[in-house]
């Protein structure tokens, strides 16, 4: 460990984040009603341009007057390239209330946009007396954004958690891919009998999301996966993400959120193990050891730390 601490993650359960367009009213009480720990009301590029000003007026209302339970409940804003941005952070402000948690900033490339976005949140919570300080959290899906992952990652402490937008990740990389996350059909490795391997696209990107945000105690989220009649192939990313560190997946159409739910809470079998191996490691202690065998392998100290990860996130989750 360097001399400076890695500081702890953001603590809430943040296993599914369901998204609904702010355009579509009528889901808002069946989102509050579902099981994912974090709703996003959209404004972004699932409302037409034409909609934005009604569906800024239905996701306030949405806000104050829906039971939300005790969900996140986060309200996806206009990119800083477009003409929207600033009244969705002024409206949602100044009228939303207390609920609203948290807003998810697109696209963002470079850590002075976030500082521009702090400086409109300040003002706004500062000019009605807001009692809440309201969190950011962002989603990187540009070149510009994974180039600059890590200096985006420490630019204000409103920043909570951190998202893989496969899609326009894609579009801004000039990927050869018109599918949202998952396996792509070209990228594959050739073994020497001829057969094909599938590789994963995504990783590079989602290794420097996860680094970046653990550096900076934040949530790193991995994004949405677009065919939602594909149970398997959203099983087998965000079991992937889970690997590599992420806590949670966007959900886009309400049949993914028990399969987000399902990857991202510990199994039982993995908290006994985890258990099994702190337990270990205590005897192995008071014995005046540092190392001992588990089930025929080696656990150190360096076990304790990866068992704790386990045994926090499912307490954490009430599993
Ligand atoms: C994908 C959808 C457009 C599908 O909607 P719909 O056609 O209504 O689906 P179903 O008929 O299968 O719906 C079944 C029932 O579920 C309700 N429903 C539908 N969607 C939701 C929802 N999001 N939350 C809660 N409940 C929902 C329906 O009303 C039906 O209910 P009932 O009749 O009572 O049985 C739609 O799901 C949708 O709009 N999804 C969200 C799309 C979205 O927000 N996209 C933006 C995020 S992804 C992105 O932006 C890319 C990213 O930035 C990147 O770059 O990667
Ligand atoms: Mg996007």
């Amino acid at each position: 460990m360097s001399f400076r601490l890695q500081p702890p993650t953001t603590a809430r359960p943040n296993r599914c984040q369901l998204f609904g367009p702010g355009s579509r009213p009528e889901i808002f009480p069946k989102m509050a009603a579902s099981k994912a720990d974090v709703i996003n009301l959209d404004l972004e590029d699932s409302v037409a341009p034409k909609d934005k000003p009604a569906a800024r007026a239905n996701i306030i209302q949405a806000i104050q007057t829906i039971d939300w339970g005790n969900k996140t409940v986060s309200v996806r804003i206009n990119g800083l390239d477009t003409p929207y941005w600033y009244k969705d952070v002024v409206e949602l402000v100044e009228q939303a209330g207390d609920r609203l948690d948290q807003i998810m900033i697109p696209k963002v490339g470079c850590p002075e946009d976030l500082y521009a976005v702090d400086a409109l949140v300040t003002a706004a919570e500062t000019h009605i007396g807001r009692s809440k300080s309201l969190d950011f959290e962002i989603i990187i899906e540009s070149a510009a954004g994974f180039a600059n992952v890590n200096v985006i990652a420490a630019a204000t402490p409103r920043l909570k958690a951190m998202s893989l937008g496969a899609a326009d990740f894609a579009a801004s990389m000039g990927m050869a891919t018109t599918g949202i996350g998952g396996t792509q059909d070209n990228y594959y490795m050739l073994s020497p009998d001829g057969s094909q391997h599938y590789s994963d696209p995504w990783h590079g990107v989602t290794a420097a999301i996860v680094a970046a945000c653990r550096t900076h105690g934040i949530l790193p989220v991995d994004g949405p996966f677009g065919d939602f009649s594909d149970d398997e192939g959203f099983r087998a990313q965000a079991r992937r993400s889970a690997t590599l560190g992420m806590v949670g997946k966007w959900a886009i159409h309400p049949k993914q959120i028990a399969l987000a739910n399902e990857v991202f809470t510990p199994s039982d079998a993995q908290v006994a193990e985890a258990r099994e191996i702190l337990a270990a490691m205590s005897e192995a202690d008071k014995a005046g050891q540092g190392a001992a065998v588990y089930k025929g392998r080696l656990i150190d100290l360096a076990s304790i730390r990866q068992a704790e990860v386990i045994v926090k996130q499912s307490e954490l989750i009430g599993a």
